[in-house]
């Protein structure tokens, strides 16, 4: 079980709607367990809808997806929904944070939806208590910050809830997209080094989707989306 990669997809293709093109065909893509990948592409190259399929948001035309040894592409909706919230983090490009509940319990969201994190919280007394130490971990003071609702918060601030509620109850696969874009350098590398010492806490394997290549040596590997997805290409 923890041999399984994170990741494993075999032949997948998608399109958004049945006549529409073909905008991702790759033949094969894995991610070991604990693997730190990233991942970079032209726009447009289909990173996004990538992670959207490794999420099971979407499901593809054709191919196999796996994740954490489960077979995401074979599951129905609401079973995808079940193992993405189990066993994944996701930080999106907005955060997606719920703006009527404060940055504490949006973090501890996962924990409280799903039994398997709840459980994984317990070794560290429990779910707010380790809401708290990921807030501070990620430099978002909770004695100050634990009640403010999201519209309150800077962007940067923002996406450490964002993160912290990604990683809380140990997800076994944490998949990021863009999370970086709107800060400056010095926070971008920060938070991106947190993020990494994080995932590797917990045994996490991360996906990280930017367009900045200069993030790409804090990796253990960098794939080019542009290089795997045969999607529109002549033959
Ligand atoms: N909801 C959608 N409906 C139809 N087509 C879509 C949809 N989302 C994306 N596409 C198309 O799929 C292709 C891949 O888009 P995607 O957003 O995955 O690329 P990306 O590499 O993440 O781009 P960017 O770097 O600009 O964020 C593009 O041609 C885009 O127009």
């Amino acid at each position: 079980m923890s041999a399984a990669p994170a990741i494993s997809l075999t032949g997948v293709r998608f399109s958004y709607a049945r006549k529409a093109p073909v905008v991702l065909d790759m033949e094969r893509f894995e991610v070991a367990a604990g693997e730190k990948v990233f991942l970079k592409g032209a726009s447009g190259s289909g990173k996004s809808t990538l992670l959207g399929l490794i999420a099971g948001i979407m499901a593809p035309t054709a191919g196999r997806i796996e994740v954490l040894g489960e077979p995401m592409s074979k599951l129905s909706g609401g079973k995808r929904d079940a193992l993405r919230a189990e066993r994944l983090g996701v930080i999106f490009q907005m955060f997606n944070l719920l703006p009527y509940l404060p940055a504490g319990a949006n973090v501890m969201l996962p924990a409280r939806f799903s039994a398997r994190r709840g459980k994984a919280c317990e070794a560290a007394g429990g779910a707010e208590a380790e809401a708290r130490r990921l807030m501070t971990r990620l430099q978002l003071d909770p004695k100050q910050y634990w009640s403010s609702p999201p519209i309150e918060l800077s962007v940067g601030q923002q996406q450490r809830v964002a993160a912290a509620r990604a990683l809380i109850g140990r997800p076994g696969l944490v998949l990021a997209d863009e999370p970086t874009s709107a800060l400056d350098a010095d926070a971008r590398d920060a938070f991106l080094s947190l993020l990494i010492e994080e995932c590797a806490a917990s045994g996490a394997a991360l996906l990280f989707v930017s367009h900045d290549g200069s993030l790409a040596s804090k990796f253990d590997r960098a794939v080019d989306l542009s290089e795997l997805n045969t999607a529109g290409r002549s033959a």
